[in-house]
């Protein structure tokens, strides 16, 4: 095991949140609290990626996205990494595949907001992201019926584990999903970036 990765024990279930962070807001911390609850997880991982695949522009300098989410995240069960850039992985596919070759053990279920949702048939390799891990997905504002109707959906309705079982997410053989209506919160980053580009513009 490599020192410079995080230690994470035999059966633990851990949510893995990916984002750009760009910057973090209090909307991942209480998605991030509502997953915990929800799906029974005994912590959440923020993989602070070094850029989204499908995002032309480039986002802050990684070091300074860490340390804005590390600033924000004080729950001690969220713990917040660069494991991508680290193990040098960038589609989601090969992270997954990365960590599980690592940690054989652990519980993996990745989690998204709603929106990711909508476009996850356009990521590299989604079927097999699907069949690797459950998926959680958390409501966000504008984004439950989109989701509930999305293409992702239609494709693996046979593996939707219904919102009253959300608990055995973690524990169910992939592919499974399950999506949970949270008390929603409208912050997002790109909101706080037009927002600090019209007081500097
Ligand atoms: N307010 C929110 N409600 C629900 N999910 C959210 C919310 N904010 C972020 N997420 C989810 O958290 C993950 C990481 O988000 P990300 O770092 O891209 O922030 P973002 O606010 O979505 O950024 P941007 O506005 O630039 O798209 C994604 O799966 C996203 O769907
Ligand atoms: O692997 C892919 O093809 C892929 C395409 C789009 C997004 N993702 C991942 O989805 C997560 C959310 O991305 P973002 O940029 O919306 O914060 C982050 O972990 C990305 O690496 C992954």
């Amino acid at each position: 095991m490599r020192a410079d990765l995080p230690f994470a024990p035999p059966g633990m279930r851990i949510g893995l949140l990916g984002g750009s962070f760009d910057p973090a807001h209090e909307g991942h911390v209480h998605i991030t609290e509502e997953a915990m609850r929800r799906f029974q997880l005994d912590q959440v991982w923020w993989l602070v990626s070094p850029g989204n695949p499908l995002k032309v522009h480039g986002p802050a300098p990684l070091e300074q996205r860490i340390a804005g989410a590390r600033n924000l995240a004080k729950n001690p069960r969220i713990l917040v990494t660069d494991i991508e850039s680290r193990i040098g992985t960038r589609m989601t596919a090969d992270t997954i595949a990365g960590l599980q070759r690592i940690y054989p053990r652990v519980r993996f279920v990745w989690l998204m907001g709603a929106d990711n949702l909508v476009q996850f048939d356009r990521w590299d390799r989604w079927s097999e992201i699907a069949s690797r891990v459950p998926i959680g997905v958390i409501a966000r504002p504008g984004w439950r019926t989109p989701a509930r109707f999305s293409r992702t959906a239609r494709m693996l309705w046979r593996s939707r584990i219904p919102e009253t079982r959300a608990g055995d997410l973690a524990n169910s053989v992939p592919p499974a999903w399950s999506m949970i209506n949270v008390p929603l919160n409208k912050q997002s980053s790109s909101a706080i970036r037009a927002r600090a580009e019209g007081k500097t513009g």
